[in-house]
């Protein structure tokens, strides 16, 4: 570590322990790699007034309270889990013997944690990841492949992943994938429709359904286009190989790649810094992102948001107000900004 960063570091901690700031002092018993990692450009190699006022977001072990059951349902497949005091929620696909690959209940117990993560005020982001260090998720379980989909305990075949996929999408909270081992077929476009993606450094990534005769047709084929590129794409889906890590992050498909050891502590950072920022900007912004690719759909995602600020606004409820009071309303009062 260089003598000048050693020097911002220490600056950081002194400003910090002399804070009032709970966080802040936290962030004193980081060690100097933890912080060093924290990429925070600063101009003259001292810390910014943003650093001064926040200091460093901590790298503390969440105090994870285990949900075991979510919708009146036991979780099989999956663990939900909140963590105490923070705002983050943490839905971990717990089919390790298969390396994490889903059934119809496990998409269908994701999406009760996904909804009820949605629903609780007190959550800010939601982490996706897979029990273990050797898969995120290994896509649809083969086992239960049957005619049109993946049939479960009813006998009826399902594609239910695709749902899964939009509510994730929908969503209006950051959703990182924290991604060790494989993240393929299925499971690698789970990971493609988070918002962000930390990877450990064995992670694997990767299409295999060419290989066992299946495809993904919707965000699978057009969203990776947009994040790799349109020939990266077609060699991804056209040959099925695996990439490792470092690949995947030169392809724009993940955001950061850590030691597997760091992977929880990398993406707690990750996710506290996000804790930091407005909720609503970071709503307003994925529905903006979302909308530029998805058509109709993105509009109405990305509108719903504006009539959200506005009914929070004095001029919407004054038509609300006046149609109560049975008078007209008086917009006059409010300005048309330029
Ligand atoms: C992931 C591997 C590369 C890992 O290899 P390795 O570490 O050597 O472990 P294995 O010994 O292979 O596996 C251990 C154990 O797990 C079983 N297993 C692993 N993956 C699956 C799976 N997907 N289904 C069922 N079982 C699985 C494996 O059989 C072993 O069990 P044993 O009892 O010990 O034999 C490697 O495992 C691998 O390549 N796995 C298969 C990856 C794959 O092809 N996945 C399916 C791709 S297709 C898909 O996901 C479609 C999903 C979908 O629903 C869909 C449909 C239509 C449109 C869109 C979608 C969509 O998802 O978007």
């Amino acid at each position: 570590m260089s003598a000048q960063r050693r020097l911002q570091i220490l600056g950081n901690q002194l400003l910090a322990s002399s804070s009032g700031n709970p966080i802040a002092r936290q962030a004193t018993a980081a060690s100097d790699d933890a912080c060093a990692s924290v990429p925070y450009a600063s101009a003259d190699g001292k810390p910014n007034s943003y650093g001064r006022v926040h200091g460093a977001v901590s790298r503390e072990p969440a105090n994870w309270r285990r949900i075991p059951v979510v919708a009146r349902e036991d979780l099989t497949d999956v663990i939900y889990e909140k963590s105490i005091g923070e705002g983050i929620a943490k839905i971990t696909i717990n089919r390790p013997e298969r390396r994490n690959a889903f059934r119809p209940r496990t998409v269908q117990e994701l999406s009760w944690c996904f909804s009820d993560a949605r629903e609780d005020p007190d959550v800010g982001v939601v982490v996706l990841t897979g029990a273990g260090s050797l898969a995120f998720c290994s896509g649809g379980d083969q086992s239960v492949r049957g005619q049109g989909g993946y049939v479960g305990a009813d006998g009826i075949a399902r594609l239910n992943v695709l749902d899964l996929q939009i509510q994730i999408r929908r969503l209006p909270k950051p959703v990182v994938a924290m991604v060790a081992g494989y993240a393929v077929g299925g499971g690698h476009i789970l990971h493609m429709v988070c918002d962000l993606t930390i990877a450990a450094d064995n992670a694997v990534f990767g299409q295999t359904g060419p290989k066992v005769g299946s495809f993904d047709a919707g965000y699978g084929s057009t969203h990776m286009a947009r994040l790799v590129g349109q020939k990266k794409a077609r060699e991804m889906w056209f040959l099925a190989r695996l990439y490792d890590a470092q690949e995947a992050h030169r392809m724009g498909l993940v955001n950061t790649v850590v030691p597997l050891d760091k992977l929880e502590e990398e993406t707690l950072v990750w996710c506290r810094e996000m804790l930091r920022n407005s909720p609503t900007a970071l709503r307003v912004l994925k529905a903006a992102l979302n909308a530029a690719e998805d058509g109709q759909a993105g509009i109405q995602e990305l509108g719903g948001n504006a009539t959200l600020l506005f009914y929070q606004s004095e001029e919407g409820n004054e038509g609300r107000q006046a149609y109560m009071e049975k008078r007209p309303p008086n917009f006059s009062k409010f300005k048309r900004l330029p």
